[in-house]
Order: structure tokens, then sequence, then C-alpha cells
């Protein structure tokens, strides 16, 4: 479903210009859950940046259910996010002026697939339904992690990207949080690649790959 063959990334810093992507290929087939691990700095979230079409890679070709993504402007990337791809971002960017409700079905509004039912059946599993009418700033950290994944979800994406989903929890609300974003993508039979540090959720999922010196290793 999702395949990128020989990526390349660079940035041009004060220090220089670093190549932090240097042929990187990763394929993830519908319904397949892939963990990405890797040192800080490695740039996974470069990768997932790029294979969720938020950044353009330098090189390289990818497709996602056969469409080539990698000679898109950022319109056509706009437009393939909107249909196919939901992100859980490292730093959540909930909307903070929208109620949870509205965070969690704006998405699926804007791709013109929002769906009463399931986004209520979501609410529930999440446990978000006593919280729908709060703004994020009222909620705490794993109830703003839990709206995130509901929001990456809620369009029934083919493709879910998730940086670190479960990293500013406890251990105990990280690996529930980790059960229910397992579970919602495997019902949607959406792909899944999730970037985290931790070897045990990494194991939960599929297939893990390992990012190291701009390469899976
Ligand atoms: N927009 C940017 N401009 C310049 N350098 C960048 C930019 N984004 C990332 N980098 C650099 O690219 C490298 C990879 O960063 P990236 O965030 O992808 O790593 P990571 O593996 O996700 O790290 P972490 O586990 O700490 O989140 C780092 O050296 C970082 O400083």
């Amino acid at each position: 479903m999702l395949d990128a063959h020989d990526l390349t990334k660079s940035f041009r810093t004060g220090d220089g210009a670093i190549k932090v992507l240097d042929g990187v290929s990763v394929s993830v087939t519908a319904g397949e859950s892939v963990a990405l691990t890797g040192e800080s700095g490695s740039g996974k979230s470069t990768l997932l940046h790029c294979l969720g079409c938020l950044d353009a890679p330098d090189s390289g070709t990818l497709t996602l259910n056969g469409t080539r993504l990698d000679g898109l402007d950022e319109a056509g990337r706009a437009e393939i996010r909107r249909r196919h791809i939901g992100v859980v971002f490292q730093s959540l960017n909930l909307v903070p002026s929208l109620t949870v409700a509205q965070n969690l079905s704006f998405q699926a509004r804007l791709a013109g697939r929002h769906d009463a039912d399931w986004t209520r059946a979501l609410t529930d599993r999440l446990g978000l339904a006593p919280m729908l009418a709060r703004y994020p700033e009222q909620l705490s950290g794993g109830q703003q992690q839990r709206v995130a994944i509901g929001r990456a979800i809620a369009a029934r994406p083919d493709l879910v990207l998730a940086d670190e989903p479960t990293g500013n929890l406890d251990e105990d609300t990280a690996e529930r949080v980790l059960s229910l974003l397992l579970d919602l993508v495997a019902e949607t039979g959406a792909g899944l690649l999730m970037v985290t540090h931790s070897p045990r959720h990494a194991a939960r999922l599929g297939r893990v790959l390992h990012l190291s010196g701009g390469r899976i290793a």
C-alpha cells in the first residue's frame, strides 16, 4: 500500500548541510503494523513527515496505493493527507480553540468522510464521551493523546502514522493507549507506522524497523 524507495533528505543548518535520510526504503501493507525505532536524532520524525506528505523527500520514490507522491507540490500533498493519511503528532497538535468533539471530527468533515456512528463509537472506545465539550487545555496529557488518536482515525485513513503516540504517559496508561490505537487501526484495516523508543511497545507491532546512519538497518 505504502511503498518508499531510496528516500533521501538533507537539511541546511547553521553548521552546514546534514543528510538525515540516506537511501531509506520502507513498505507498509494494508492492515500491517510496523514500529520504527532509532536513536534520538536518527531521522525518525523526518522519515514520518516524508511518508505522511508533510514534507517532500529530496529524492527517491514514494507511492501510496499505486499513486506516485514524491513529485507532488504542497497542494497535492495536502490533498493526499486529507484523503488517505491520519497522523498522530509527537506534539499532538490539537486545535486549542476547538472542543474535543470538534477536534475529533473536523478532519473527517474536511475529507467529506464524517460518519457520526463511527465517531460516536470511537469516542466511547477512547473514553472521551464525558469530555466532548471541553477544550484541549482542560484535558490531561493522556486524554489529549486519546483525542489525537481519535482524530487520526476518524476519517478511516488508509495509513496511520504515529510519532511516539504514548511518549508522555506513565507506563500503564501508555500500554492502554497503545492497545486502543492497535485495536482501532486493526478494525479499520489501515496500515500503521509508529515511532517508538520503547522496545516493549515496538514488540507489540507486527514488524520492527530500525533507523541508523540515515538508513534502515
Ligand atoms: N527542519 C529542520 N531543519 C534542520 N534540521 C532538522 C530539521 N528537522 C530535523 N532536523 C535535524 O535532522 C535530524 C533528525 O531529526 P528527527 O527529528 O527526524 O530525529 P528523530 O529520530 O525523530 O529524533 P527524536 O527521537 O529525538 O524525536 C536531527 O539532527 C535534527 O536536528
